[in-house]
């Protein structure tokens, strides 16, 4: 399904036009108050617009001219599911009745749809919990099955609303992993603060500002070349690119040097891809997560790299030192400790488990 909307809210001063084609993941990319949670409300049909039109191939949902509404679909008959940050799971089911919900609301019979809710179950790699209530498994959990509740109930068009913000970081992995799974071929669009979920799960960005559209493209293009202030700043991240080591089970970089991390498909269960040697690969990981060292560090993580500085400038609270491509954010104190200027030569060192690998 292709979506085609346009809005207008002239009290939260939001003027935004977005096109979705069929089996695309676009991801809404944008500072507090840019206007992405807005945009879906109006897509799941929450919101309505002074002035906007939202169709799903050739079906109008919305339709309101100068606040008049000219054609209107109600949340529930519009084939369309946002999963939001918190999974709102129904309390009072058990699992397994939760993902046969979307099938039993079509009229599926009910060993039908408990048959289709354990082939989810499968699905998400929690086979053994469909007797539980939603209150006896984690949020990590929990947030699973509303991605199978949600993909169970056949949406047109499915709208997540920053999935993984509320989760630890230890599980937003094997999430994203799920994620890319099952968004493939299907149209999405999804917001988020997070530049991993837009370089892993979407093939386009469209970065939001102010309640407009300020910058969209392919998602690679888009970080690397930022022309927004926003995304320059989430493009912030250190991304390295590099092919797959088999022997070092690494990535080397083109620039020769080895970087350690977490294979993307940490997490994910069985289906856990190994790449070969040669896949190509990045590595990408957070300025925080860089530590900065006089000399290399010894009994140290396995990721230490001999790099110049270039530039040093307030990040926050904190110091961007930055090296070329690379930055690391350390705090005042350290930097004073370390007493660096531009051309100083440092060690980058940075945890393998900080470090996010995944194939190009
Ligand atoms: N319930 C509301 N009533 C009135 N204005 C609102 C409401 N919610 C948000 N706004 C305003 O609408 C604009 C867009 O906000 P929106 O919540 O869509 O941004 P967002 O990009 O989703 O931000 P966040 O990342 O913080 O969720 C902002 O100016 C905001 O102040």
């Amino acid at each position: 399904m292709s979506l085609s909307l346009s809005a207008h809210l002239p009290e939260r001063d939001v003027r935004i036009d977005l096109e979705v084609a069929d089996g695309e993941t676009v991801a809404l990319l944008g500072p507090n108050g840019a206007g992405k949670s807005t945009l879906l409300a109006v897509a799941a049909g929450l919101l309505r617009p002074r002035d906007g039109r939202v169709t799903l191939d050739d079906r109008t949902l919305t339709h309101v001219e100068a606040g008049r509404t000219r054609t209107w679909v109600p949340p529930h008959a519009r084939q369309v599911a946002l999963l939001a940050q918190d999974p709102l799971l129904f309390p009072h089911l058990s699992v397994r009745h939760n993902i046969a919900f979307g099938p039993r609301s079509r009229g599926v019979p009910q060993r039908t749809a408990a048959a289709e809710a354990d082939r989810w179950l499968d699905r998400i790699g929690l086979p053994d919990l469909g007797g539980r209530r939603p209150a006896a498994v984690s949020g990590g959990q929990a947030q699973r099955v509303a991605v199978a509740r949600a993909l169970a109930a056949e949406p047109r068009l499915l709208l997540l609303d920053e999935p993984m913000a509320a989760l630890d970081v230890d599980v937003t992995p094997a999430l994203r992993h799920l994620l890319r799974e099952v968004l493939a071929e299907r149209t999405v669009v999804i917001a988020t603060h997070d530049v991993l979920d837009a370089l892993l799960l979407a093939d386009r960005v469209v970065v939001l500002d102010g309640g407009r559209v300020v910058e969209q493209g392919p998602t690679r293009e888009v970080l690397s070349r930022p022309r927004s202030a926003f995304a320059a700043r989430i493009a912030g991240l250190n991304i390295a690119s590099g092919t797959w080591s088999a022997d070092d089970d690494a990535v080397r970089t083109t620039a020769g040097d080895l970087v350690h991390g977490r294979l993307h498909d940490d997490g994910g269960g069985a289906d856990r891809v190994v790449p070969t040697t040669g896949t190509p690969m990045v590595a990408a990981f957070r300025p925080s997560a860089v530590s900065v060292f006089p000399a290399r560090a010894t009994g140290s993580p396995r990721n230490s790299w001999p790099v110049t500085v270039t530039a040093l400038e307030p990040q926050g609270d904190l110091v961007r030192v930055r090296a070329g491509r690379l930055s690391a954010d350390i705090t005042p104190q350290a930097a004073a400790d370390l007493a660096i200027t531009p051309g100083d030569p440092v060690w980058f060192t940075v945890k393998a488990t900080e470090v996010d690998l995944y194939p190009a």
